[in-house]
């Protein structure tokens, strides 16, 4: 379970967390949602310990990830915002291993995992593939292979369908939906919930460096345009 209490961050003199509380069970599907600025990255970059709190905690299974970050770095998969800016090879293959290499496991371990984690977003005909000749909605797979490659127990991505047109942006939320029946956790930041809200089971809206909102997606959806998020039914 990933268990945040009380966290605070500020940038300089702007305060952007100020006391957020929230648990994740092992398992959950779960959107975080809220306007431009109101601090959903700087909230997930404190989950595997990119940014060191002010005050307050993170813990993943009762260890506090700035005690031990490589701890929560191979629990907690990120994708970030411009997965582009996330590649480190030139090849889809090679991307891949990064992570496993990194965590000095053998060839053919390397090999098991880079081969499911292409598996599991529809790429495994794709490891010879130079990154940059793949399209948005490819390369938003692969950055999410990179981080199942660390077969985390969970995956939080940051603006995944950012950019994507219609059927890349439904490919990459199936094999979101596919993640999560097979148990791993989900954390989708978001500030538009189109395709979204029916998919998760939880919703959690960050407001003025709070949790103003954190219940099932259905019951939330007439309470967003008052946190400045549009309802995904209008
Ligand atoms: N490195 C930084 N230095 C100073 N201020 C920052 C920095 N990173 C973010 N901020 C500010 O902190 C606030 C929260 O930013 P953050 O990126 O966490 O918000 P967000 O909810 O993820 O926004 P978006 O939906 O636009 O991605 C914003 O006002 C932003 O300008």
């Amino acid at each position: 379970m990933i268990a945040v209490r009380d966290l605070r961050y500020q940038y300089g003199a702007v305060t952007v967390l100020d006391g957020v509380t929230l648990s994740i069970p092992d398992g959950q599907y779960c959107l975080l949602v809220g306007p431009n600025g109101c601090g959903k990255t700087t909230l997930v970059r404190h989950l595997n310990a990119l940014l060191t709190p002010d005050a307050g905690t993170v813990t993943v299974d009762g260890t506090d990830v700035t005690d031990d970050p490589v701890v929560a770095r191979t629990q907690i998969g990120m994708v970030f915002q411009h997965p582009r800016d996330q590649f480190v090879a030139a090849t889809v293959g090679a991307d891949v291993a990064f992570g496993p290499e990194n965590l000095g496991l053998d060839r053919d371990e390397i090999d098991r995992r880079v081969t499911a984690a292409l598996d599991a977003v529809d790429l495994d005909g794709a490891r010879e593939r130079r990154i940059d000749a793949l399209s948005g909605g490819e390369q938003a797979r692969v950055a999410i292979a990179g981080a199942l490659a660390m077969e985390p127990d969970y995956l939080v991505l940051d603006e995944p369908l950012v950019g994507l047109d219609w059927p890349a942006r439904e490919s990459v939320l199936d094999h979101l939906d596919a993640l999560a029946a097979d148990g791993t956790g989900i954390i989708v930041v978001t500030h538009d919930l189109r395709d979204l809200h029916e998919r998760a089971d939880r919703l959690v809206a960050l407001h003025e460096g709070q949790v103003a909102l954190d219940v099932p997606p259905a019951e939330a959806l007439d309470s967003l345009p008052d946190l400045g998020i549009r309802d995904p039914r209008c």
